[in-house]
């Protein structure tokens, strides 16, 4: 899919809504305006269509229903106003909906989960099955359990991934601006949206810079990497204001709306996709630039005689970062190696594993089946 006209047929939708749309700037669940958004949701929801729906919301609606008057700093106490809260926001939702005549599930999950590729496929079939029933899936991050090591943190990368496990056409992200702009606009007013680009359009990386809203965690930082994600199932994604009162209505229109960022290459084989998906990195290869030019360009595997540096403790198996000489993140794999073992070898041919481990596991650090190149 790559224009707006496509859009009135796609089938399958991720809509995530974020915090700082979902909380009436701070005061709580907006119980009208997620009365609205079910309203489009449930009128899209045509036969043929689908819809996960991703909603952030749970420590902010806990922090209300606490009176609590701002964030907490102990991670517990962030836990507890996510559990709180999480009551709130699919207490909402399943009402809402049900004044449509649909059902709702919870979904909770955490990194961990879907970094366990059997977990990652129970996932998949449980969304598929709530799907093939009619039903509305309200995913969140299972915050009460999760660490801040093993955290989406943002809602926009946890949606991503759920596209890319449905294998959705459409992600839409709501959010409290009207797209992406090529500054922050709450800090230029000159500002420019952004209507449509490619996901590797690197300009995309400076317009989105680092700044974050008040309430949400990510800013359009993590939407930008988030559309990425999902473009390696295909799908395309929407930054929207869900402001308006028509904004899903429109964009299923196919109405000229919001920021359009479309995939740049064929999807990738839905094992890549796992291990694109994959946030934590065990550790990190140095390579030189003889190694980085071979991952791009003919898809390769990582042989050790391309690796300057090793950092960090792994395990063969366990998921690594392969950085540039510049410092920037090229691929990521699962090594084949043990970090020390992978110190011992790296810089030397396969020819000499024997010779300096005393025993040859695989001739390649990491095989091109378990690596994917950013
Ligand atoms: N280039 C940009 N274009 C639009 N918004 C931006 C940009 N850079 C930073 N932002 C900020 O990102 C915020 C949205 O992200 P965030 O607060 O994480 O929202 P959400 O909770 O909806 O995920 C906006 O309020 C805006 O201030
Ligand atoms: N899981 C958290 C949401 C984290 C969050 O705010 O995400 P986002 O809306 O993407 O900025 C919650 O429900 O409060």
């Amino acid at each position: 899919m790559i224009n707006r006209e496509d859009i009135p047929r796609t089938r399958r939708w991720v809509v995530k809504i974020g915090s700082a749309l979902l909380t009436a700037e701070g005061a709580g669940l907006d119980r009208q305006a997620l009365g609205g958004w079910v309203d489009q949701m449930a009128d899209w929801l045509q036969p043929g269509h689908e819809l996960v729906l991703v909603s952030s919301g749970a420590v902010a609606e806990g922090l209300c229903r606490m009176g609590w008057t701002r964030r907490p700093d102990t991670l517990h106490e962030l836990q507890a106003a996510a559990a709180i809260g999480q009551m709130g926001l699919v207490q909402a939702w399943e009402s809402c909906f049900q004044r449509r005549g649909r059902h709702t599930a919870q979904v909770l999950v955490t990194h961990d989960d879907l970094s366990d590729r059997k977990r990652y496929l129970n996932a998949r079939s449980t969304l598929q099955t709530l799907l093939s029933l009619g039903v509305v899936p309200v995913v969140n991050e299972n915050d009460v359990v999760a660490n801040d090591e093993l955290r989406f943190g943002d809602n926009d990368t946890l949606a991503a991934l759920v596209a890319n496990l449905i294998e959705a056409d459409l992600l839409i992200l709501l959010t409290d601006q009207d797209g992406l702009f090529d500054a922050d606009p709450r800090s230029r007013r000159d500002a420019r949206l952004i209507k449509h680009a490619r996901v590797d359009d690197v300009a995309l990386d400076r317009y989105a810079g680092a700044s974050k809203g008040i309430l949400g965690s990510g800013g359009m930082h993590t939407k930008l990497r988030a559309a990425r994600l999902a473009a390696r199932s295909g799908t395309a994604t929407v930054i929207a204001s869900g402001k308006h009162p028509d904004t899903l209505r429109r964009i299923a229109a196919g109405d000229d709306l919001g920021t359009l960022l479309v995939p740049a290459q064929e999807p990738d084989a839905a094992r890549k996709r796992w291990l694109a998906g994959q946030l934590q990195a065990r550790g990190r290869l140095r390579l030189d630039a003889g190694a980085v030019q071979v991952l791009r360009q003919s898809g390769s595997s990582l042989l050790a005689v391309g690796v300057t540096d090793v950092e960090g403790r792994f395990s063969r198996g366990e998921m690594v970062a392969c950085l540039g000489p510049d410092g920037e993140e090229v691929a990521r794999g699962l090594v084949n190696y043990s970090a020390d073992e992978t110190r011992r070898i790296a810089g030397q041919p396969s020819s000499l594993f024997e010779e300096i481990l005393g025993y040859v596991d695989e001739e390649e650090l990491i095989h091109r089946d378990n690596l994917v190149v950013l």
